[in-house]
């Protein structure tokens, strides 16, 4: 077996706007050594070929990025990146501003859901609390960052990246961050601002459509601005969303995959597949949310969603879950008999 040692990437921080864009038009792929190695024991393993269905392109996938015949997730890390919007004080939220800190030291207290979660799979998690006292400028009137602030935002994301690390599950809070998510989506991908809005934390269809109205004036207050990545998770997105680009854009250069959790994080990388589609080529996307734009956000990032949960709460609790399958999957993989070892007769 290859034995790898962690890839050192030269875009573990982004010196400028510029650099993040060339970091786009630069991706490496998986080693197809190792995917053709995998899927040769693939088939040599006691079960009728393919039977594992998606179990077995998991180990595929991963043996690619990981460059290993028999590939693994004991090296796995959880990270959540926490940002406040200045949108929140148009009432696009169900909950307070205030509940982005608290859900932070409810994460550090292990009181959160993706505590349970990770905990229950042994991932280990950290948290990236994003200048929580200094919410993002409200993007129907200004853009919600400073050049600065973004590519800070963007290197807090590629920073969190772990070389040696095996798979990184990526999760967002961020309160009225599905508002930002949704104006990413529209920005990067048109259609109507009703594609794009949802509940969220739980509003009513009443401020469903005062959402879609607020991104509807997001739209307009920008429309003349370039649609570069950068300009685009600067003007609309959020620190955390920012981060979540940045750590997927770093992980790839680190050749370490992604599970990306629920609507609000896969928005995140929306501006970037627009520019970028093979962006998604190292990702894995956890689940299907309940947010109604995720499936079409999917289909548009060409990503087929491991699991169907009807969970709507970010966090990285998508990905958590879909983490103990993908275990599964490695389990079958490196676990099982050959036919040649267990005597048993293989078909034709
Ligand atoms: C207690 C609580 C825990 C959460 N954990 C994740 N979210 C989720 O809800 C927020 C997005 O929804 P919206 O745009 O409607 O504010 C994000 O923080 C997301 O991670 C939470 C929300 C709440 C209230
Ligand atoms: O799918 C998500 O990421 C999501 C949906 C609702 C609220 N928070 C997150």
């Amino acid at each position: 077996m290859k034995q790898v040692a962690p890839a050192q990437s030269r875009y573990q921080r982004f010196d400028s706007i510029d650099a993040f864009h060339l970091a786009l038009t630069d991706l490496p792929g998986s080693d197809h050594a190792a995917v053709d190695a995998a899927a040769r024991r693939q088939m040599q393993l006691t079960k009728p070929p393919g039977s594992l269905g998606r179990l077995e392109e998991i180990a595929l996938f991963l043996a690619g990025w990981q460059a290993r015949e028999r590939p693994g997730i004991d090296g796995a890390q959880a990270v959540i990146f926490a940002g406040n919007h200045g949108v929140a004080t148009q009432g696009v939220s169900a909950f307070p501003p205030a509940v982005t800190a608290q859900m932070v030291a409810n994460f550090a207290a292990g009181g959160a859901a993706i505590n349970a979660l990770t905990g229950a799979i042994g991932i280990p998690l950290r948290v990236v609390p994003l200048h929580l006292d200094r919410p993002t400028a409200d993007f129907t009137a200004a853009p919600a960052m400073e050049e600065e602030e973004c590519l800070a935002a963007l290197n807090a994301g590629a920073a969190a990246v772990e070389p040696g690390s095996d798979l990184l599950l990526l999760g967002e809070m961020g309160i009225a961050n599905s508002t930002a998510a949704a104006a990413l989506c529209l920005r990067s991908f048109g259609g109507a601002a009703t594609d794009w809005v949802g509940p969220g934390t739980g509003l009513s269809a009443s401020g469903v459509s005062l959402k879609g109205a607020v991104i509807e004036r997001a739209m307009a207050r920008h429309a003349e601005a370039s649609a570069t990545p950068f300009e685009t998770l600067r003007r609309v997105g959020g620190r955390e969303l920012a981060a979540i680009a940045g750590a997927t854009v770093a992980a790839r250069h680190a050749r370490v995959p992604v599970l990306l959790d629920g609507y609000i994080c896969c928005a995140a990388i929306a501006p970037l597949a627009v520019a970028a589609p093979a962006i998604v080529d190292h990702c894995i996307a956890a689940h299907c949310s309940a947010e109604p734009g995720h499936r079409l956000l999917l289909d548009r990032l060409g990503l087929r969603p491991l699991l169907e949960l009807d969970m709507r709460l970010g966090e990285g609790s998508g990905a958590a879950v879909a983490a103990a399958v993908i275990r599964s999957a490695l389990a079958a993989h490196n676990g099982m008999a050959t036919f040649a070892e267990a005597g048993v007769t293989s078909g034709a």
